[in-house]
């Protein structure tokens, strides 16, 4: 049998005392996807990653690693992942090399394959320049791509990322997306937690939305955007007098009542296919317009829309 799914997540729970910190979650990983687990603060997401990646056990629910039992076969599950948090597996006191060494030793590898390893690692990371020296005097970024590298070692298959750029400025944000996206490339599949909502559609296929330990609504960045209603057209009507003949015109070209203030119209459009006919319709009616925006719904809207008023 092939396994297509990298993890099966099957109503995952976690209570802590009375708190239920995940609640019956269940979804599936494909193979090669980069799947974002995304909430507010405390919505359960590391607590579900935790799970996933054997360091918690549920109350109840299972998760499968490539049709691996973690809690039944841990010890196989768990070779099968590479998992990046916030630097905690890296040492501060010694150099990259050294840290790179270290753990590609701890990792099973001979002393020679170790060494190839690291070189390999240090040149994929552009840490080469910076490789002796202690990680006391790195910057966040290269913590990061080290952390990252280590986790890399072994070369798995699924990678898990705990907020991988949280605290990075914006250029070092980039680079790390860069370095992700070309992870995926060579057939990775990641799943990554982020509170950054740009991250997530840059990034991520598909999203899990968590809410208070619940999974809220899962999807592709598209599809989840598109939920929140669709994209929003805005224009002027150059003369005052022709704005009623605009709406009329909007109103049978479109189906939808455009919201008027002023000069300004609003609306929306199912897709964006709707746009070329309407100007023709404009132009042909000789209504002028100006200062003219179309604007898809941000994940920012699609988050805000679930989750606002509800934390
Ligand atoms: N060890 C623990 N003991 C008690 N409560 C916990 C424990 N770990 C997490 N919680 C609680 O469970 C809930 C979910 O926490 P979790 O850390 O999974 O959220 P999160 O979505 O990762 O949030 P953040 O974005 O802030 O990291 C929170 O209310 C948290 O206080």
């Amino acid at each position: 049998m092939t396994v297509t799914n990298a993890i099966e997540v099957s109503h995952l729970t976690k209570k802590f005392g009375d708190k239920i910190a995940v609640n019956d979650i269940s979804f599936n990983v494909k193979q090669g996807e980069v799947f974002g687990l995304l909430g507010p603060n405390g919505a359960g997401k590391t607590t579900a990653l935790r799970m996933m990646t054997t360091l918690l056990k549920p109350n109840s629910g299972q998760v499968k690693i490539f049709g691996h039992d973690t809690i039944e076969e841990g010890r196989l599950a768990r070779s099968m992942f590479g998992l990046t948090g916030q630097y905690a597996s890296v040492d501060e006191d010694i150099s990259a090399r050294e840290n790179l060494m270290i753990f590609s030793r701890l990792n099973g590898l001979s002393r020679v394959n170790a060494k190839q390893r690291t070189e390999e690692l240090l040149t994929e990371f552009s840490l080469v320049n910076s490789a002796d020296k202690s990680l006391k005097n790195f910057s966040g970024g290269m913590r990061r791509r080290l952390d990252l590298a280590v986790s890399l070692i072994t070369r798995p298959a699924l990678i898990f990322l705990d907020e991988p750029t949280t605290g990075l400025d914006p250029r070092t944000r980039t680079q790390m997306w860069e370095t992700i996206r070309k992870l995926v490339s060579h057939g990775s599949t990641i799943v990554l937690t982020t509170q950054y909502l740009d991250e997530a559609d840059q990034l991520a296929d598909r999203v899990a939305v968590i809410d208070h330990g619940k999974l809220v609504k899962i999807g592709t960045p598209l599809e989840l955007k598109q939920q929140v209603g669709g994209i929003n057209l805005s224009f002027s009507v150059t003369e005052v007098q022709q704005v009623k003949a605009a709406v009329k015109l909007v109103a049978d070209q479109l189906g939808t009542t455009a919201q008027i203030l002023g000069q300004r119209l609003s609306t929306n459009l199912a897709s964006i296919d709707q746009l070329t006919p309407l100007l023709i319709a404009l132009k042909q009616a000789k209504i002028v317009i100006n200062s003219l925006t179309v604007q898809e719904p941000s994940l920012d809207d699609v988050f805000m829309n679930l989750t606002v008023g509800k934390n």
